[in-house]
C-alpha cells in the first residue's frame, strides 16, 4: 500500500474518531444537539433494553480488548501494513461506538435526580471535568501516537516505527490509569440518573476493570521490573495513601 495512502487513511481514521468521541460526551451527557443519546432514542421493553444496550457495550468491550493484545496485532499485521494497525483499530471502535448510537435503547426510569442548583453545577462541572481528564491524559501519555496519527506520519517520512514509550507525567504520578478515572467520573456524574444510564456507566465500569487487568499484564510482560515497582507506588484509580 502506498505510503500517501496509508497517511491519508491514519489522518481520515483521526476526524472520524474525534467526531466519534465528540458524539460520545453528547451521548452520556443526554445534550440537547444530538438526535440519539443514552435517555432519548427508540423505547423498547427494560427487559428487552436491558438485554440489547449490554449485548452493545460487551460487544464494544470485546473489540476494544481483543484488538489491543500483543497476540491479536502480531497477527493482524502480517494482514494489515504495521503503519495502519492503530488507525485501524481506532476506526474498527469508533465504528463499535457508532454500533451502540445506533442501537441503543434507552430505559429512562428515574434513579436519582439532583434539582439543586448547586447540586447541578456540580455534577456538570464533574462531568467536564471527567472529559477533560480523559483528553488530557491521552496527551500526557501521547496522543497522536494512541490514535495512530504518529505511525502513519514515521511511515510517509520512511522512518521506522518505535514502540509506544512508557511515561509516567503529572496524573500519571497519582493514579495508574487516569485516562479510564476520567471516563468513570463523566460516566456516573450526572443530575438526572436514569436506569440505561446507570447500566451503561455500570456495564462500563466493569469493562474498565477487566481492560486494566489485561493492560497491565502486557505492561509486565513488556517492561518487567519497571511496571511492578509502578504499581507498587501508584494507586490504580484512586491516589495511594502514604
Ligand atoms: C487507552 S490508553 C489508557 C492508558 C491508561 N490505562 C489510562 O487509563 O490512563 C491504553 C494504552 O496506553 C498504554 N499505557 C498505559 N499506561 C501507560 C503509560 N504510563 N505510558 C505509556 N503508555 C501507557 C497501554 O499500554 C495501552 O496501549
Amino acid at each position: 500500500m502506498s505510503r500517501s495512502i496509508i497517511l491519508l487513511f491514519g489522518s481520515a481514521a483521526y476526524v472520524f474518531f474525534f467526531a466519534t468521541f465528540l458524539y460520545l460526551i453528547a451521548f452520556v451527557g443526554n445534550l440537547p444537539w444530538v438526535p440519539l443519546t443514552i435517555d432519548r432514542g427508540p423505547i423498547a421493553s427494560t427487559g428487552m433494553a436491558s438485554v440489547v444496550d449490554l449485548l452493545l457495550v460487551a460487544l464494544f468491550g470485546v473489540q476494544h480488548s481483543v484488538m489491543a493484545r500483543p497476540g491479536f496485532k502480531a497477527a493482524w499485521t502480517k494482514v494489515v501494513p504495521k503503519a495502519l494497525e492503530r488507525s485501524v483499530y481506532v476506526v474498527a471502535s469508533s465504528l463499535m461506538l457508532i454500533l451502540l448510537y445506533a442501537f441503543w435503547r434507552p430505559i429512562v426510569a428515574p434513579l436519582w435526580t439532583v434539582t439543586a442548583p448547586a447540586g447541578q453545577i456540580l455534577l456538570w462541572a464533574l462531568f467536564g471535568l471527567g472529559w477533560g481528564i480523559v483528553l488530557l491524559s491521552t496527551f500526557l501519555i501521547s496522543h497522536f501516537e494512541l490514535f495512530g496519527l504518529t505511525q502513519v506520519w514515521t511511515n510517509w517520512r520512511r522512518r521506522e516505527i518505535a514502540p509506544m514509550n512508557f511515561v509516567t507525567p503529572f496524573l500519571y504520578k497519582f493514579v495508574r490509569h487516569p485516562l479510564y478515572l476520567g471516563f468513570l467520573i463523566a460516566m456516573w456524574s450526572i443530575p438526572a440518573m436514569t436506569l440505561g444510564h446507570a447500566l451503561f456507566a455500570g456495564a462500563m465500569t466493569v469493562y474498565v476493570l477487566i481492560a486494566i487487568r489485561y493492560e497491565e499484564r502486557d505492561l509486565v510482560a513488556q517492561l518487567g521490573h519497571e511496571y511492578v515497582d509502578y504499581r507498587g507506588r501508584v494507586g490504580m484509580l484512586t491516589p495511594k495513601l502514604r
